[in-house]
């Protein structure tokens, strides 16, 4: 799991730690990983050319130590101060010492005559950004603009301190100009803006660099990624004593006369779910049986269908508020989507005992918000926050980057793909997570498990993919997941 903590949680960590410990030994922690991250990145150190951005905080104060070090393991090392009235003193002195230089960004003056910056910076074979970290408010400083743009020309990798400089790393939000990243060497803990869109994008590649934070964090993560042992931990494995019910008998309520393609759909991704059994309830049976004939189908009212340990309803269900209005008052756990995210009420939503799984697109949260879809769009972690707030529900909100947020905390998944951006892929996941909630994941682990293993679909399915294609790559999702996992074969 990738966990990720809020500034503020880090900040208070990092206050307790610094009791303990020696003054300066916590930079120079930071500092050691950043070196041996640059260093990595290099390949060679030795006579190597390294520019560090230096702001006028303890972020450029990492840059400079690190830089140091570089220095002292033979790389030709240039400071590049924003300010050079405001500058960590330590870090400073310990780069002249091994024998850094040190230059002013543009339009300000260190020591001698002012020396263009821009041919220094694309002759380096590396750039570190150490123009702000956690400390940084609202967009760049337009002094800081003029040095994160030079960046944007350089040919050479691109090493982001703690964050890049210019994303806000609680919300992941990108208010201006930003730097881009190859890589983000991060200390202490992940900051939630490293994990969300549209800050991921800046960061790179991740690497997280103990400093020892660990015992400080707490137990109130501001957002968490699934990686591939936690699914594989997660996912329901039928052991020797099952039958469908203990596997769980997930219900769909899904597609109708206009759409029978949403009920194939999302009861193709039901079946592929772990579930034991998936009953479909609705107008497109046909369709459905002659897709998958190992569905139970029925008509009538759900309430009426049988035994079923959780639904997913809504995909392509057209006007019929009956049936989603008999499927809310189900004690058991309820996906909905699409057209049933239309045709909820909140009062209903609210009333339910029973777990609620909402699977919102950006232009349907924001419909059930009253926002600007560019809002949702521009403040996803908000968006999703609120609306599980609202509504009580655990609530999927589908992106490049799939946020689902809940009573049980907010995860981000990390498999996504522009590959899923496709019709009818919505579907699948609908019926997908419903399958296991019927097996009796938790609502956010459902959820997250389900935007995981879909996502790795997205990337196994034959390109380019549809709908159905990325329902049967469900399988082999799963095969790579349980791979190591499953006990050995008898
Ligand atoms: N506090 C600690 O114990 C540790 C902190 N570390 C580093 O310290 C960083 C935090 O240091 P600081 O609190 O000094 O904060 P930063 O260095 O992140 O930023 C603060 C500085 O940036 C300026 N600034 C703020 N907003 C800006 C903007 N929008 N545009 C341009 N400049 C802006 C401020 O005037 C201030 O001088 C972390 O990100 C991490 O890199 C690490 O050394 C690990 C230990
Ligand atoms: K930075």
């Amino acid at each position: 799991m990738r966990t990720a903590y809020s500034v503020e949680t880090v900040r208070a960590a990092e206050r307790e730690l610094m009791e303990r410990l020696a003054p300066g030994v916590l930079m120079q922690r930071a500092a050691a990983g950043l070196a041996a991250a640059c260093s990595g990145l290099l390949g060679r150190t030795y006579g190597s050319r390294v520019v560090l951005l230096v702001g006028s905080g303890d972020n450029g104060g990492d840059a400079l130590h690190a830089g140091a070090r570089l220095a002292r393991r033979g790389a030709g090392v240039t400071a590049v101060l924003l300010s050079p009235e405001r500058v960590h003193e330590g870090g400073l002195a310990a780069l002249r010492a091994a024998g850094g230089r040190v230059q002013a960004a543009p339009g300000t003056v260190v020591e001698g005559a002012p020396v263009p910056v821009e041919p220094v910076v694309a002759r380096a074979d590396l750039v570190v950004d150490g123009i702000v970290g956690i400390g940084g408010k609202g967009g760049l400083r337009p002094s800081a603009v003029e040095l994160a743009e030079l960046v944007e020309r350089v040919r050479a990798p691109v090493v982001s301190v703690d964050l890049p400089s210019g994303v806000d790393a609680d919300t992941g939000e990108v208010p201006g100009v930003a730097v881009r990243a190859d890589a983000t060497v991060t200390f202490g803990a992940y900051k939630p803006g490293l994990l969300l869109d549209p800050a991921r994008e800046y960061a790179g590649a991740l690497r997280l660099v103990d400093i020892g934070l660990g015992p400080f964090l707490g137990d109130a993560p501001a957002a968490e990624a699934l990686q591939h042992a936690d699914v594989n931990e997660l996912l329901p494995r039928p052991g020797a004593e099952s039958d469908k019910y203990r596997r769980g008998v997930v219900g769909v309520v899904a597609g109708s006369a206009r759409y029978p393609g949403a009920a194939v759909l999302t009861v193709s991704g039901a079946l592929r779910g772990g579930a034991g059994a998936v009953r479909y309830v609705g107008p497109a049976a046909d369709a459905v049986i002659a897709r998958h004939p190992e569905t139970l189908v029925s008509a009538g009212p759900p309430s009426k269908a049988g035994r079923v340990q959780a639904w997913s309803v809504g995909s392509g269900l057209g006007e019929d508020r009956d049936r989603l209005e008999d499927v809310l008052a189900a004690p058991v756990p309820v996906l909905i989507d699409a057209d049933g995210l239309r045709l909820a009420d909140e009062q209903a939503l609210r009333a339910r005992t029973a777990p609620t799984v909402l699977t919102p697109h950006a232009g349907e949260a924001a419909a059930l918000l009253g926002w600007e879809r560019s809002e949702v769009e521009a403040r996803r972690l908000a968006a999703v926050r609120e609306l599980a707030r609202r509504t009580g529900a655990t609530v999927l909100l589908k992106g490049s980057t799939t946020l689902v947020a809940g009573p049980g905390g907010v995860r981000v998944n990390p498999t996504g793909s522009g590959w899923l951006a496709t019709a009818g892929t919505g579907d699948v996941l609908s019926g997908l997570i419903g399958s296991l909630l019927a097996g009796g994941l938790e609502a956010l682990e459902a959820a997250s498990v389900g935007a995981y293993v879909h996502g790795m679909a997205g990337r196994l399915a034959p390109r380019p993919a549809g709908a159905s294609d990325v329902a049967d790559a469900l399988t082999a999702a799963w095969r790579d997941l349980l791979r190591d996992g499953e006990p050995a074969a008898r």
